[in-house]
């Protein structure tokens, strides 16, 4: 039932990203995709189309989308909470687009400023002109395994946002743990509820792991048959509107656990080490993966190459 195959979606420009409060250029963000197709990432969530406002380190999405050199069988997918964000990401030919929505009113309202039905009815014109458009669909469930403002959350909850989203035509779930409160028996029962409306190759796992859970929930997916993840590079991230969430599980720590379950990712890990060491250089901190640093720590210094 492990897949012998997994498609690993880059979500760290994007969501890893979005939490900054230092600037981050537009060129380095670009430099960042570059990095990450050139080691072998297939599939890249660059930025977002929403309300400079609120995400301020966003608001360089036309430039970012506009500096992107794509390469033949790469996606490149930006979110879009609404019309407005589809229209003005529409000029930058996004493969994929991205709607997010909660299992958790209280999320749902402080992330995009309505509730959960409403945010149904603001995603079905968005999901058609998509489609009209021939780009697909994704849509994200945050706060599957528990929210910050409520606390538990059901996996009845999860069922019911999967199946909302489905009636609308999205094409993909992702059930999101924003806050990385999930442990494997309770991601694989959300999971399941997904599964009910959805095939297992349109379901995907977005874990943060916060709570040190990550890897252990994929795994509890893989056993699932599930077999697209999303990771960001050098664990970049947080939720502007989930306190304290770190970031998304590292690329580099599922690209090894991957190898080593001889599942492929198509990805180098290498080269994906280079690319969180670079970003982590411009935020001017270590990379947040375990893999990610030993990997650099048993690389010879200059001094040592230059000897
Ligand atoms: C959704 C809205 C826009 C609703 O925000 P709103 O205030 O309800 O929207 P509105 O339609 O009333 O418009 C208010 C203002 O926003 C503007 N506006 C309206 N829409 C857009 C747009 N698309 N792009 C740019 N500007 C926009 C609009 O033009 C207007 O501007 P003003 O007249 O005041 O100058 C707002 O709540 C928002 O931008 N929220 C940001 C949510 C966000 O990006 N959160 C982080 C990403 S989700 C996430 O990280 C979770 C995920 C996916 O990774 C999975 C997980 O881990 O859980």
């Amino acid at each position: 039932m492990i897949p012998h195959q997994v498609r690993l979606v880059e979500v760290g420009p994007r969501d890893g990203l979005q939490n900054e409060k230092q600037p981050v250029a537009a060129a380095d963000k670009i430099d960042l995709v570059h990095r990450l197709q050139a080691a072998g990432v297939r599939e890249i969530e660059v930025t977002s189309f929403v309300s400079p406002k609120w995400v301020p380190q966003m608001a360089d999405n036309t430039e970012v989308m506009a500096g992107l050199q794509r390469r033949p069988g790469v996606r490149y997918s930006v979110l879009t909470p609404n019309m407005k964000g589809l229209e003005a990401a529409l000029a930058s030919r996004p493969d994929e687009i991205v709607v997010f929505g909660a299992a958790s009113e209280a999320f749902s309202q402080r992330n995009i400023n309505c509730s959960i039905a409403e945010s149904i009815e603001r995603f079905q014109p968005v999901v058609q002109a998509a489609h009209a458009h021939g780009i697909k669909v994704r849509g994200a469930v945050s706060c599957a395994l528990g929210c910050p403002y409520q606390g538990e959350v059901s996996a009845d909850e999860v069922e019911r946002v999967a199946r909302l989203m489905r009636e609308i035509g999205v094409d993909h779930l992702g059930v999101a743990d924003t806050i990385g409160v999930g442990t494997p028996k309770r991601v694989q029962r959300a999971m399941e509820r997904a599964l009910r409306h959805y095939p297992l190759s349109e379901v995907s796992g977005h874990f943060h792991d916060t709570y040190g859970q990550a890897l252990a929930n994929i795994y509890a997916c893989l056993e699932l048959g599930v077999a697209t993840f999303d990771a960001s590079v050098a664990g970049l991230g947080g939720c502007p509107y989930a306190k304290g969430a770190t970031g998304n599980v590292a690329t580099e720590d599922v690209v090894f656990l991957l190898q080593g379950l001889d599942i492929d990712s198509g990805v180098d890990l290498d080269r994906l080490v280079d690319a969180g060491a670079f970003i982590s250089g411009v935020l001017g901190r270590k990379p947040v993966s375990r893999v990610g640093n030993a990997v650099l720590a048993k690389r010879p210094s200059l001094q040592e190459s230059a000897a």
